[in-house]
């Protein structure tokens, strides 16, 4: 059996410039083609046993993410350290240290959240 470690994939400096540099704008050239079918980025899997779920997906994370960001403002709790982006690796990658941010509503009516 061959397991393919796609965090090794994702983070191999031969597919990515500066694989571990928050870059976003490197997806955005659609001629620039690390689609899942040069098996760079894998996040779904891939083959036989990819998964079911990835185009909707990648459709609901956007929505779910820019429903976030439009109805909250978000910040840190008073105190906090700065922001810890390193990670480590078991079977699936975790945050070193964890994340905390505090949501206030941004919208003016209740009306608008649902
Ligand atoms: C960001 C969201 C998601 C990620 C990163 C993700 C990732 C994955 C990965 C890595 C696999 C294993 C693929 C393999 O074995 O090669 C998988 C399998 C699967 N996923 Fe997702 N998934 C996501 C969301 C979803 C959603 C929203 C659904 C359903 C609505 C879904 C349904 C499935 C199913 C049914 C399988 C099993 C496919 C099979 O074994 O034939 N996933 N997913």
């Amino acid at each position: 059996m061959v397991i393919i470690n796609a965090w090794a994939i994702h983070r191999d400096p031969q597919f990515w410039d500066e694989p571990s540099e928050f870059r976003p704008e490197r997806f955005l050239n659609k001629d620039d083609d690390k689609r899942p079918s040069n098996f760079q980025f894998i996040p779904f899997g891939s083959g036989q046993r990819i998964c079911a779920g990835a185009n909707l997906a990648g459709k609901l994370l956007r929505y779910v993410l820019a429903s976030l960001l439009h109805s909250f403002d978000w910040k840190q709790p008073d105190g906090a350290e700065k922001i810890e982006f390193s990670d480590y690796y078991k079977i699936f990658i975790k945050k070193k240290k964890p994340l905390m941010a505090v949501p206030t509503l941004r919208l003016s009516s209740q009306d608008l959240f649902a």
